[in-house]
């Protein structure tokens, strides 16, 4: 048994998107809005610094200015996961320190990325970060961007530890989940990274789930999850479903996160634009996005009826 509350992780947690004002620059004000909304909403937990937020677009200091302004504005009522992975191991462990100073709840990390590394080398890296605090530490698991895979046998070997309570799993397949998840037993939480894959992944074996497209629908994966929860399979499939026609329209722009970003930004959450090399919106695509965001909208009131 694991002896921290793992079950404050369970559920949906919105990998939160990347917040920038109109120069560029990272905006606390605007960090802290996007959180109160999603704590206003009843949103469990945030994942901050991961794939959609950028992190690995930022500096270290602009991180930590980040994860401050959402620890200041919901750290007391939400459950908030600082993503620390960074491609050296010294800002990793740095980033951990000042995680486990303004109180996340937990670190997670990819594998340090651009080199090829040997299993060795990626577990004395994440080792490093969970030997820096006393924090609980979740693996992030995204082979197709970090180009590691990781084996069986390495995540037995850390979910071995009481630290380790858990991987986020960004990998298309349901039947590693399932794997990874009996490898580690009941209490080693499993999160379903896919989005659009959510249910399959709860099905198997998944105790929540970390998404990026969670931040413009989280009431939909809210409701998923309720549908699931109470044993109502067949509403929470057409749901899911409702969710991937949804993020496909979404994948169709140049950039999925300036897209949900330019949702944000036409609901009054401003969040800037993606980073660069991430494309914005196309201006000429400005009438489809706001189609899509009124269809959104409209199924998030249907949800809640
Ligand atoms: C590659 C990627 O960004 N994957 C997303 C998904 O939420 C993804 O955006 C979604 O499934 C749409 O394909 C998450 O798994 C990653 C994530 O949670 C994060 O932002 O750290």
């Amino acid at each position: 048994m694991k002896s921290y509350n793992v079950d404050q992780f369970k559920g949906i947690t919105v990998a939160m998107y990347s917040c920038y004002d109109e120069k560029g620059e990272v905006s606390t004000e605007a960090a802290k809005k996007l959180a109160r909304h999603y704590a206003s909403i009843g949103v469990n937990g945030l994942y901050v610094g991961g794939s959609s937020g950028e992190g690995m677009l930022q500096s270290v200091e602009e991180r930590k200015q980040t994860l401050e302004a959402v620890m200041e504005e919901v750290g007391r009522e939400m459950t908030i996961i600082a993503h620390v992975g960074a491609p050296s191991t010294r800002d990793s462990v740095e980033l951990s320190k000042h995680a486990e100073q303004v109180g996340a709840h937990a670190i997670s990390a990819v594998p340090s990325i651009y080199y090829r590394l040997s299993p060795q080398s990626v577990k004395h890296h994440w080792q490093q970060m969970i030997d820096s605090t006393s924090l609980p530490f979740i693996i992030y698991h995204i082979p197709q961007t970090t180009g590691f895979q990781l084996s069986k046998a390495l995540l037995t070997k850390m979910a071995a530890q009481d630290k380790v309570i858990g991987v986020k799993i960004s990998a298309e397949s349901t039947f590693e989940l399932q794997q990874f998840k009996a490898a580690g037993g009941e209490d080693f939480l499993v999160f379903n990274g896919p989005d659009e894959q959510y249910l399959a992944g709860r099905s198997i074996g998944a105790d929540g789930g970390i998404g990026g497209t969670y931040g413009v629908m989280p009431e939909l994966f809210m409701k998923i999850e309720k549908c699931y929860v109470e044993g109502k399979m067949e509403e929470a499939r057409s749901w899911q479903f409702i969710v991937n026609d949804l993020i496909a329209e979404l994948l169709a722009f140049p950039s999925l996160y300036g897209a949900c970003k330019a949702i944000l930004k036409l609901r009054g959450l401003d969040t800037g634009e993606a980073r660069l090399p991430f494309l914005p919106v196309p201006e000429a695509d400005m009438g489809r996005l706001e189609s899509i965001n009124k269809k959104i909208i409209t199924y998030i009131s249907q949800a809640q009826d």
